[in-house]
């Protein structure tokens, strides 16, 4: 679904992605990991089209994500940011239905349904009327996460669809980090997606992810899944920080 062949970067004279080549396919969650500054979300952003590479290329599902009309990139892939630039007085609902808007031809019942699924899966149905400037940061990644999914279950009933999510558990608590790869686990299986998301937490990663990418310094340190490249002595690279295993296969820092 997603192809970095050989993909290199350089933004402000740096070398920020250099020589990467990685891929992530439908029905799988895969997870970018790496210190920061390593390039996670410079590569989320070429994924989603809104950088192109200096050298390689970039595919979703055979075609250049930069090459395409931003209105009907939308209709196959969505992306969270890191920080989402958001301070309208809208609600949640009003919020999450923006990820509709490049499906004009949605009808008011399929809006409904796609909506309250959403909201259900990221627990904010209880949260749908609140205005949004007033909510809690968690709160408020919860409604940004709705928007993005609700575009990803109306996207994939024309075919696949890339769902990029930079830091998605980022200010959640950890009943709401839980819920929420666990149902990203679930969509993959269940719908023609591909999930890649850039993740800090090692532990959650080994418990989620089916693949993960190591960057560092925009280098690809390892690919493959998480009980083949999260391991002590690569991690160990990865972070520059003794790594050892803990009690009951958790990975222990310092
Ligand atoms: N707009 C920009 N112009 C120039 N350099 C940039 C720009 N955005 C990011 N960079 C640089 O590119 C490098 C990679 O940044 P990126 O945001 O991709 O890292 P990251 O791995 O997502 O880090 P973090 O874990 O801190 O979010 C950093 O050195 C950063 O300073």
């Amino acid at each position: 679904m997603l192809r970095f062949a050989d993909v290199s970067l350089n933004r402000d004279g740096r070398e920020v992605l250099d020589q990467i080549s990685a891929g992530a396919e439908v029905g799988c969650l895969t997870a970018l990991l790496g210190p920061n500054g390593a390039g996670k979300s410079t590569l989320l952003a070429l994924a989603a089209g809104e950088l192109r590479p200096d050298r390689g290329a970039v595919h979703i599902d055979g075609i250049a994500p930069h090459t395409v009309r931003p209105e009907l990139l939308a209709r196959h892939r969505a992306i969270l940011p890191q920080q989402a630039a958001f301070d309208f007085d809208f609600s949640v609902a009003e919020v999450a239905l923006l990820g509709l808007s490049p499906f004009p031809e949605l009808r008011e019942a399929e809006i409904r349904a796609l909506l309250d699924s959403v909201l259900g899966l990221v627990d904010a149905a209880q949260l749908a009327e609140r205005r949004y400037p007033a909510l809690s940061g968690g709160e408020r990644q919860r409604a940004q996460l709705a928007r993005v999914l609700v575009q990803a279950m109306a996207a994939v009933v024309h075919g696949p669809c890339l769902l990029l999510l930079d830091e998605p558990v980022a200010n959640l608590d950890p009943r709401h980090q839980h819920l929420l790869l666990a149902a990203l686990v679930k969509l993959c299986a269940a719908l023609p997606l591909a999930v890649v998301i850039t993740l800090h937490d090692v532990n959650l990663a080994l418990r989620y992810a089916q693949q993960c990418w190591l960057l560092r310094q925009g280098r690809l340190l390892a690919a493959g899944p998480p009980d083949e490249v999260l391991v002590p002595p690569l991690l160990s690279a990865l972070y520059n920080l003794p790594v050892r295993r803990g009690a009951a296969d958790m990975i222990v820092f310092g």
